[in-house]
């Protein structure tokens, strides 16, 4: 398995360009699969988890081409498998999303449970419901999920927690369902926001995605569309942090500045300085940075997969700051790591006690998840000596070209390839 090894303590300065948004790329390429047609998906993140499923659709019987690095062209117009098996499935986490494009498309689905990063129990319950209310029946056997339908008729559906992936998928089946499909506390995340209008685009007909109520009238058949993803607000929070954690002077650009307020209004509690243009913020770190408290909540709060980029910032800040994990369960294995490079951390449940120390010493450390991998070469980056990072393949799963937008900034980082 491939390592990274950084040398740490350098500023970064100049510029990074954002790529497309993984959770909305992981999302609307399953979509796509619902379309008589062929649709063009522009500003996909050349990373594993696209390539991933993209493998998975061609194996379905799709057509997957790449007019460039980040272009894709879609052909799924003659139909697909509705089945989708073992091994890319249990890769990754929005593998999940074939449930409801198949079952929108064939009102029948066999799909492998997902994999994706472990934080404890990641339960589809409210996936399974939503289908269900849609007059899906639906069962788990053999590592599978199955679900059928004679048709599906749109209905009012709750969701009892404020899920992403649940809010997504219902949509997906109810986007080709017969009549009304009311969806209330729907997360309002981003990339539920781009699955909608890639769907709008396509003929569907969803209103108020972004809200916590969408609204979806069903319509028989979709087209293919030309759709532009948007850009990663998960990746551009991580390099705004690395400027903040080197203290160094960067402008990420190709981003939705919105998208990162509740990570702007805590640098700037921090004491970084934030210049924000359309679709470009700059981050300036040149004071001591002050501890903070952050809680992690669905969209607009503050995300959980920035959780442990801010832990690894908050860690070299002056005092002690208190950070809440809301939504998942467990997502603090990571620690053990940072520990191995000076953290001091308490953690006590959802609750991880943070006090700062004056900065890192380099080790080796392990990547236990994508963004945990994300948050050691902040770690890194930051520290004093050489650090050396196991496990790249999480840290590929979502970020596209790292090291070399690490490089280009300024970052001492190089790859070792590992045995494949
Ligand atoms: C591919 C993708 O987009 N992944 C993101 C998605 O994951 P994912 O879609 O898996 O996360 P959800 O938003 O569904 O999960 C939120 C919470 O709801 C709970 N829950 C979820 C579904 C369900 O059926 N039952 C249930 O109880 C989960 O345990 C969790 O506590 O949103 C998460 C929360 O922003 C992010 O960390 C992930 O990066
Ligand atoms: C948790 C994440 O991804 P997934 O849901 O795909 O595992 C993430 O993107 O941080």
């Amino acid at each position: 398995m491939d390592k990274l090894v950084v040398r740490g303590r350098k500023r970064l300065t100049g510029e990074v360009t954002i790529s497309g948004a993984k959770n909305a790329a992981v999302a609307v390429i399953p979509a796509a699969v619902m379309a008589t047609g062929v649709s063009v998906l522009e500003n996909l993140p050349s990373i594993e988890d696209v390539r991933n499923i993209c493998h998975t659709i061609q194996e379905m019987g799709g057509k997957c081409r790449f007019l460039d690095k980040h272009t894709l062209e879609i052909d799924c117009n003659e139909g697909v498998s509705y089945q989708a098996t073992f091994e890319g499935v249990q890769k990754m986490r929005a593998s999940y999303y074939l449930i409801g494009a198949l079952l929108a498309r064939y009102k029948k689905a066999e799909v492998a449970m997902p994999g994706g990063c472990n934080f404890g129990k990641r339960p589809i319950d409210l996936h399974l419901k939503g289908f269900r209310a849609l007059g899906a029946t639906v069962i788990e056997e053999d590592g599978m999920v199955k679900a059928y339908a004679e048709k599906l008729i749109g209905t009012s559906i709750y969701m009892d927690q404020v899920s992403v992936g649940a809010t997504i998928n219902v949509m997906l089946a109810a986007t080709m369902a017969e009549g009304t499909t009311t969806i209330e506390n729907a997360a309002k995340e981003p990339h539920v926001v781009d699955t909608a209008n890639y769907l709008n685009m396509m003929g569907a007909n969803i209103k108020g995605a972004g809200t916590d109520v969408i609204r979806i009238k069903g319509v028989p058949e979709l087209k293919g569309a030309q759709y532009t993803i948007i850009p990663d607000q998960i990746e551009a929070g991580t390099y705004m942090i690395a400027a903040a954690i080197t203290g160094g002077d960067v402008l990420v650009k190709n981003i939705i500045p919105k998208h990162m307020d509740s990570l702007t209004a805590k640098l700037e509690e921090m004491n970084v300085k934030v210049a924000e243009w359309e679709d470009s913020i700059r981050v300036m770190a040149d004071e001591p940075l002050r501890a903070v408290n952050v809680k992690t909540m669905s969209y607009p709060g503050f995300p959980t997969d920035l959780q442990p980029q801010i832990a690894t910032l908050l860690a070299v800040c002056n005092g002690t700051s208190v950070l809440t994990e809301n939504v998942w369960e467990n997502r603090y294995q990571y620690m053990g790591e940072l520990r191995k490079l000076g953290a001091d951390v308490e953690i006590n449940g959802r609750v991880a006690t943070i006090h700062g120390i004056k900065h890192f010493s380099g080790a080796e450390v392990s990547a236990t998840d994508l963004r945990a991998g994300a948050a050691m070469i902040l770690a890194a980056l930051a520290a004093e000596g050489e650090t050396i990072i196991d496990g790249v393949r999480y840290i590929d799963r979502g970020y596209e070209d790292v090291e070399e937008k690490f490089r280009a900034m300024g970052a001492d980082i190089d790859r070792i390839p590992g045995e494949q």
